[in-house]
């Protein structure tokens, strides 16, 4: 291979041993970045003349150090996105990567100044660097490429430039930067302490009055310095015989310690060693414990081997499929690689796993399979769901045809289909809430969480871990934290998985993203308000997705499940049914039969759902 792409596989591998991270480790192994072999690489891309041109390795805990030129090896480089981790250091030397168009360093741990350097990218189009703790000044960008720029959350000091590409963005991509002013920014320059350092025309004759009074005092210092430093060199001038026969003996000294010292350092060095690998012998000996009767297939050591695909960040952590080829059964397996919780012994913990896998024999709860527990690592194996998660089904589209690249849609999801995930998830949370106890048996329950496997069963995942979860996080990230009663009293219960469950139910009725539950970066609606509003202005016709409104024989299903919806949706906890009524209710909805029975008109206004609606959102929503 080519003298570029071994200094590329290089530099990858002093990047892996800055971040040291276990699954890196484990990852990173291929002979350098194959267009073809990404699982080689996690989180790198390549192109096809494998050079590294992307840099991607969000939220996954990585720490370290990183070196102002870790990155300079790789001039085809377009990206770099190491948003959320907790990496320290100064922002690096990029001007070696001319081609550079997106940075993302954002919640890291990085100091120092933002370096004029960046400032020769004249691709760059994104530069985020919010949420770390760098200083001085922000550099005078200017580059007509630039569209995103964040600096917020900083502590960077003086004007802001008044170049006109950091005057178009607006005062949040600034925000929080106490000594940062001017425009964008909402901090005026001659206001607080910033005035004290960019004094205004008045102050100019007192401090010029200062600086020769200071001048005066100097110039004494310097004289007194002057003849004190004579006085010195005289004193040392005498004493350097002496001090020269004194370094004689010193080294001859020196050189018998300097045997010694040897000795003992790499006696020291071998205790290391072995302390090391008694740490080693210590995480080998605990294995993963299987539960649930499932037989012991693969160890955690073919779990690091094995080719590995990141599922996502979510609140417990990064989610990783593991492919374990050749073993009976399980053929890929999900790998939940536990950060963040609260702290636990390993009795809390493996308490807390066992009460959920105690529970797991219910059809509609996704499996736990495995676990295993260490200080440094905690995992939760499960089994794979082959057909992905609900809030996909409903809201990703899908290339069509292989190869045809305009033609998008989406994995047909009829009437059918839908009732059948609201049952499968209504009966799931009535067992949690019937057999497991605490305050909030889900806790977060939403579509990513809402997984098909391979027969198109739905399954519930991530029941049972919301104790695990510390309060602040759990109050910023979970659903149930997002309801009505949390907001008025700081308090959640099993309604608020009701309510959490009525929101799902919108989402699977209407299509549209819940801003409950909605994905980072995604936008969503208060769908039980936008319902409401639907009815109020009348356009009730568009509440249901068009794919399902125009199966007319399925309207009055469609309906009652909207009815139970928004009882569900309730504000108040009390008037919320329990999951039993609610189970019993939608195991009443009749599944249509002929699925084919499509109104071909068109004419949405001719819907009989726009004449019922109005009547069952404004009347009684009691199921
Ligand atoms: N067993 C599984 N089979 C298939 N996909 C899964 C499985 N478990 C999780 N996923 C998917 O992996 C991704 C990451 O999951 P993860 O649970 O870490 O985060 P999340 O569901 O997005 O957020 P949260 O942690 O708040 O629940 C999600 O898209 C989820 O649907």
């Amino acid at each position: 291979i080519s003298e570029y792409l071994v200094q590329e596989r290089d530099a990858l591998l002093v990047l892996k041993a800055i971040f040291n991270d276990p699954f890196l480790n484990t990852n990173w192994t291929g002979l350098h970045c194959y267009a073809d072999y990404p699982s080689q690489w996690y989180g790198i891309q390549c192109s096809h003349d494998d050079h590294v041109t992307g840099i991607s390795l969000q939220s996954m805990g990585l720490t370290g150090k990183v070196s102002a030129n870790a990155f300079a090896y790789f001039p085809e480089l377009t990206l770099i996105s190491l948003n959320n981790n907790s990496i320290s250091g100064n922002v690096v030397n990029l001007s070696s990567n001319h081609k550079l168009k997106h940075i993302d360093l954002s919640g890291n741990r990085l100091y120092g100044q933002i370096l004029p350097s960046l400032l020769s990218l004249h691709l760059l189009e994104s530069l985020q660097l919010q949420d770390n703790s760098l200083t001085g000044p922000i550099p005078e960008f200017n580059q007509s490429s630039l569209k995103v720029f964040n600096v917020s959350n900083n502590n960077l000091k003086g004007p802001i430039p008044t170049t006109p590409v950091l005057q178009s963005f607006s005062s949040a991509s600034y925000s929080n930067n106490p000594e940062l002013c001017g425009p964008p920014s909402e901090n005026p320059c001659n206001s607080s302490a910033f005035s004290e350092k960019y004094t205004s025309d008045s102050d100019n004759k007192d401090s010029s009055k200062r600086t020769c009074k200071f001048a005066t005092m100097f110039l004494i210092f310097d004289v007194i310095g002057l003849v004190a430093v004579m006085l010195l060199f005289i004193l040392y001038y005498k004493r350097a015989k002496k001090l020269k026969k004194m370094m004689k003996n010193m080294q001859k000294d020196l050189k018998e310690d300097g045997e010694e010292a040897e000795a003992e350092a790499e006696a020291e060095a071998e205790e290391r060693v072995v302390v090391v690998e008694e740490k080693r012998e210590e995480n080998n000996k605990k294995k993963l414990i299987f539960v649930g009767g499932v037989e012991a297939e693969f160890e955690l050591n073919d779990l690091f081997k094995a080719p590995a695909e990141g599922l996502g960040k979510g609140i417990f952590g990064n989610t990783y499929k593991a492919k374990l080829e050749g073993y009976m059964g399980v053929k890929s397996v999900v790998v939940k690689r536990l950060r963040d919780l609260k702290p636990l012994s390993d009795e809390e913990f493996t308490k807390q796993v066992n009460m959920i896998h105690e529970h797991h024999n219910h059809p509609n709860l996704l499996p736990l399979l495995a676990y295993y527990y260490s200080k440094d690592e905690k995992l939760l194996v499960y089994k794979y769901a082959e057909n992905g998660n609900l809030f996909n089904r409903i809201h990703v589209l899908v290339s069509k045809y292989a190869g045809e690249k305009s033609s998008k849609d989406r994995i047909p999801f009829r009437w059918s289909s839908r009732l059948s995930v609201a049952r499968g998830v209504a009966r799931a949370l009535e067992y949690l809430h019937i057999n497991i106890g605490g305050i909030v048996p889900h806790g977060n329950l939403k579509s990513t969480n809402i997984l098909l496997d391979e027969h198109e069963t739905v399954v519930v995942s991530d029941y049972g871990l919301s104790s695990l979860v510390a309060l602040p996080i759990a109050s910023q990230r979970m659903v149930s934290y997002k309801s009505p009663e949390y907001q008025s009293n700081k308090r959640v219960s099993r309604k608020s998985d009701v309510w959490s469950y009525g929101c799902l139910l919108l989402e699977l009725l209407t299509s549209r993203v819940s801003v409950h539950s909605a994905p980072p970066g995604i936008n969503g609606v208060d769908l039980s308000t936008w319902v409401h509003r639907a009815v109020r202005e009348e356009w009730t016709a568009e509440i249901f997705d068009p794919e399902i409104s125009k199966q007319r024989s399925a309207s009055h299903g469609m309906l009652k499940l909207l009815q139970i919806a928004l009882h569900c949706c309730d504000k108040s906890p009390d008037k919320r049914p329990e999951m039993t009524e609610v189970v019993r209710v939608v195991e009443n909805i009749k599944v249509v039969e002929s699925e084919d029975e499509e109104d071909l008109s068109g004419d949405p206004s001719d819907d009989s759902l726009s004449i019922t609606a109005p009547a069952m959102v404004a009347g009684d929503q009691r199921l």
